[in-house]
């Protein structure tokens, strides 16, 4: 028997009763952004409609309480990391921002020639922050290669460090490929070059358990609208001796302690990095899903998850001319794939009109598809709410699909 009743979670999100061009919404576009719970939805609304005021430094009740939540939210980010302390946990507006952060002010300190291994499996938000730091410093970036099936090509590592490397900043779980790296692997080679270790973790928090302390990576970025969150919040963790050697990112108010015009001097950790009026709601709203997925049996989450995925690769399989990409031993409840004959945007608009929600085109992971020399796919992403008949539907429309077109 199913220790996962899919059922009982899906009553949690109302978005999924919706239907779409006269369809039930079979929303299997989660890797863009999840949907929220119902319990996410009423931590937004009870802020604004009872505690709404700005935090820190308030001197009366309605600000005492906002900061009391908009901190409580941090303490939750900081449990799901399994962080040392709140002082490392830096909420930000999602993965992208995060990554800039990092860029910016710890790599900032960088100088020409020292070098940044990334790989080519990244996403565009940890590349291209890198390339901008390029621009401004001369760092040379170096890039581990992927194999065939979506793996990172583990052999090519040892020869991409030197004594100028000063970070590896790598993602956790492919955006387009659905492959969960081997991190634990990487930062313990980076970590005997004494090189610190950046990891994304915007499409592993939905699906693992990540314990920053047991990974021992330096920073580690995710983003709440992948985690059954709000959009515009995310958190970036940093290993509090490297955010306290780290200039502020941005200037403002919140981040001071006096502001003179002769000499201004910052905040401690982790408001430094946190310039201006946060998103107050949204980081309330990403700790109401934190605390929702902590209150969900993971294991029998993840569980699910990967029956699902399995049920959805034989599928899919079986559908004359269909070549799902990326075929790693370790991947979240993620698809892509492309068909002869039919473009992924065509896929898309079909399997759209029948109420299926899909994402077609590059996934900002232009460099994954050059290696497969490929244009774009279509990406079939799932969560814990998405049920075996859902992938029915995906597998009957793109046999209908491969009717039509091919
Ligand atoms: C691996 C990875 N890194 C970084 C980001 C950026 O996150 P953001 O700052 O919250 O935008 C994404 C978002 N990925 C996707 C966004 O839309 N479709 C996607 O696959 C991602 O999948």
């Amino acid at each position: 028997p199913d220790a996962w009743d899919v059922a009982a979670v899906r009553r949690d999100f109302p978005i999924l009763e919706r239907r779409v061009h006269g369809h039930p919404l079979a929303y299997l576009d989660n890797a863009a952004t999840t949907q929220k719970p119902q319990a996410v939805l009423d931590a937004l609304d009870h802020y604004y409609r009872h505690d709404n005021a700005n935090v820190h430094r308030g001197v009366h009740a309605l600000a005492e309480r906002a900061t009391v939540a908009f901190e409580a939210a941090r303490e939750s980010a900081r449990r799901f990391l399994n962080a040392g302390s709140t002082r490392e946990i830096v909420f930000v507006r999602g993965t992208t921002e995060a990554i800039n952060l990092v860029a910016s002010s710890f790599g900032g300190g960088f100088a020409e020639g020292d070098e940044v291994i990334l790989t080519a499996m990244e996403h565009h938000a940890n590349i291209v922050p890198w390339q901008l730091l390029r621009e401004r410093t001369g760092i040379v970036l170096r890039v581990l290669p992927i194999t065939p099936d979506g793996e990172l090509d583990l052999d090519a590592l040892p020869g991409l460090f030197s004594p100028r490397t000063r970070l590896l900043s790598v993602v956790h779980v492919s955006n387009a490929l659905g492959t969960i790296n081997p991190v634990r692997e990487l930062v313990a080679a980076a970590r005997a070059h004494d090189v610190p270790v950046l990891l994304d973790g915007a499409q592993a928090v939905p699906h693992l358990r990540v314990d920053v302390q047991a990974l021992d990576c330096d920073f580690y970025a995710f983003s709440g609208h992948k985690l059954f969150g709000p959009t515009g919040i995310g958190v970036l963790y940093g290993r509090e001796r490297l955010l306290e050697a780290m200039p502020p990112y941005q200037g403002g108010g919140e981040m001071i302690r006096t502001v003179s015009f002769e000499q201004t001097t910052y905040a401690g950790l982790p408001h430094r990095f946190e310039a201006g009026t946060p998103d107050i709601a949204g980081a309330i709203g990403l700790g109401r899903a934190i605390e929702y997925l902590e209150a969900l049996d993971r294991d029998a989450a993840e569980a699910y998850e990967q029956r699902l995925l399995a049920y959805a690769t034989e599928c899919l399989t079986q559908v004359p001319g269909l070549r799902i990409i990326g075929q790693a031993r370790d991947k979240v409840a993620l698809i892509s794939f492309v068909m002869d004959g039919v473009h992924p945007h065509d896929m898309g608009t079909i399997l759209d009109r029948r109420g299926l929600a899909v994402r077609a085109g590059h996934h900002c992971a232009m460099p994954v598809m050059t290696w497969y020399g490929l244009p774009a796919t279509s990406r079939a992403s799932m969560a814990f709410y998405n049920t075996p008949e859902e992938i029915d539907r995906l597998a009957a429309a793109l046999q209908y699909a491969r009717e039509m077109l091919a």
